[in-house]
Order: C-alpha cells, then structure tokens, then sequence
C-alpha cells in the first residue's frame, strides 16, 4: 500500500482533502481520525501537522505526503517535490516597519522573527547576512515587531492585509514563492503506486485548469476558429446534418473561456456551449 502524508490541520488540510476526493480516493469523515485505509485505492492515508509532513517523508516513514513548499525547505530534509498543486500560493518575505528596510542587506545586525528558521537562515547564509538573532515563534509573527521582541519579520505573506494591520511592508525580494507540493523522499526508489496518484492528481489539476467548449461554426470558417481553440492536441471537428456547419469540441483554459467565446461568436460561430471537465486523464 502506498502510504501518504496528509496536513491534519491548517490552511492546507481542506483543500487537500478535496483534492485527493476528487481524484477518487477515500477521505476521513471525522477531523479525529488519524490513519485511514483505502483498500479499494491501494492507499493509506496519515493525517500528521503539515509541519511533520516532510520530516516522515525525510525519514521513510511514509512514502509520499503533501505540504508546503516552504515547509519542506524549512524542514531541511532530503525531500524532493515530485508534483506542484496549484493551492496554498503564497510568497515568503521579509517585512518591517514602514521606511525602515529595504534590501535583505538591512537585515544584518537585526532580530528576525520567525516560524521559518530553517528557511530564513539558509536565505540570509546565502546572502551572506548576519543577523543579530533568529527569534523562533509558532505563529501570529506580525505581532513580534509591536511586542518589541523582533526587528524584522519573515513569514507567509498571501494577500498582505495581516501585514498591513500590524504597520509593516514587505521589503527586498522573495525569499520564495510557495504552494501545496506532493513530495517524495528524494534518496530512496519511487514507491510503487507513485505513478497511479499522480496521474490521478494530474487528472484533478487539468478538470480544474479547463473546460470543454462545443460550438457550431460555418466549415468555410472552421480553420479560423480551431485556431482561437486549439485543444491539447487537436479540436474534435463532426459534420452536422447541414453539410456547410460544422461542431468542433475542444478543452479551452477556463481563465480564458469568455474571451474565446467572444472571439468565436465575432467570426461567426454559434451555440457556443460550455461544460466543466468533471475527471480526465491525458
Ligand atoms: N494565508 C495563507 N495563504 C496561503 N497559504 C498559506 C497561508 N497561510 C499559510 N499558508 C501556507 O500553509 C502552510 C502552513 O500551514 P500550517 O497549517 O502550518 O499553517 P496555517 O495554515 O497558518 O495553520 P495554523 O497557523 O492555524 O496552524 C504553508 O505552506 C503556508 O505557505
Ligand atoms: O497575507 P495574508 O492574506 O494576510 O495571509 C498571511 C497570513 O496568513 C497566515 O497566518 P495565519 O492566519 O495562519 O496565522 P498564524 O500567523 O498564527 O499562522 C500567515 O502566517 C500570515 O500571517
Ligand atoms: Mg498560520
């Protein structure tokens, strides 16, 4: 059975859980559970703090398990990230107080608090920065600045409204741009099974990534059209019972199906139809 590690808590836990419901696996109906067979799948999942995720990877206690990119490099272990998906984006930063920083070189000498020592420390040995300390927090690091325990901050920054409530601006470039990653103990084999989850997770990223649009377009405009939807491959194209229209089918990136369904209703396509992608494989 192919054993993965799974956020337990966190920002991370639902949206996980999701995921891996729609890509047909079995998910715990009670947050208590703590292990859960999926005999059916060849799977076993371990629900452990996101944190602890890449530390039993790290040691081959379980074979695969989703957490964040920054937490995996933040935990130091010979983790490798085998699948990015696409959840949890959020970047790292440095943050101050207003007009007080503005490169990582004004980190030398400072306090920096942080969840992320692991992760601040290789950055700032990287840069060749000295801090005056690493200050360790669990969490509500904002907070630090005001509290007069820290200088500067380094944390998770999303959509910036925790740092701006505490008075502070992201200063000097990302440390790193994050996401929810499937990773893989990077010194051992690829556990068998590795393959089946991932393309069922790949699956879940393409239904969510695009969908299906049908239209019906004159056959004197079909070139036309098939190139403002081009599909993966190549765009299904059937005669209609009036031989001079055409119906073409093709996958459309979902960010993008309004403006192609202007541009195809402008040249002349009709009954322009769209529909979500509910599973795939590719
Ligand atoms: N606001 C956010 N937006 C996007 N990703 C976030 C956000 N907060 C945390 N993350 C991501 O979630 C992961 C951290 O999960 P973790 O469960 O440890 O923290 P959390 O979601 O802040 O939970 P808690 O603080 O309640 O323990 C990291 O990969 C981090 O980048
Ligand atoms: O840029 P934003 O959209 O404001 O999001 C970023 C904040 O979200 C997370 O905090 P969380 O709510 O998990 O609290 P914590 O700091 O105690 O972990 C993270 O640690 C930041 O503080
Ligand atoms: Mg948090």
């Amino acid at each position: 059975m192919l054993r993965i590690a799974v956020p337990n808590k966190g920002s991370l836990s639902e949206p996980a859980a999701d995921m891996l419901r729609e890509a047909g696996y079995r998910q715990r109906r009670d947050p208590r559970e703590l292990v859960l067979a999926d005999p059916d799948n060849d799977v076993e999942f371990f629900f452990l703090r996101p944190r602890d995720v890449a530390v039993y990877v790290g040691a081959g206690t379980v074979d695969v398990g989703i957490t964040g990119r920054d937490l995996m490099i933040d935990s130091g272990a010979t983790d490798v990230e085998h699948l990015s998906l696409g959840f949890a984006r959020s970047t790292f930063r440095f943050a101050a107080p207003i007009g007080t920083a503005t490169t990582v070189e004004d980190v030398a000498g400072k306090r920096v608090a942080t969840s992320y020592p692991g992760l601040v420390l290789a950055h700032l040995a990287e840069k060749d920065v000295e801090p005056a300390a690493v200050v360790h927090l669990d969490g509500a690091v904002e907070t630090a600045v005001r509290l007069g325990v820290a200088d500067v901050i380094a944390d998770v920054v999303e959509t910036g409204t925790t740092l701006r409530a505490a008075g502070l601006e992201v200063f000097g470039d990302p440390l790193l741009v994050s996401e929810a990653v499937l990773i893989r103990n990077g010194d051992l084999p690829e556990p068998e099974g590795l393959d089946v989850l991932t393309r069922r997770l790949q699956g879940v990223l393409t239904a969510r990534e695009y969908v299906l649009m049908d239209y019906d377009c004159p056959l004197d405009l079909v070139e036309q059209a098939v190139a403002v939807t081009p599909g993966l491959e190549s765009p299904t194209v059937s005669p209609l019972h009036d031989r001079s229209w055409a119906a073409v089918r093709a996958m459309v990136p979902r960010s993008q199906t309004n403006r192609v369904m202007d541009t195809l209703y402008d040249l002349g396509a009709r009954a322009i139809l769209v529909t979500s992608i509910h599973a795939c494989r590719l």
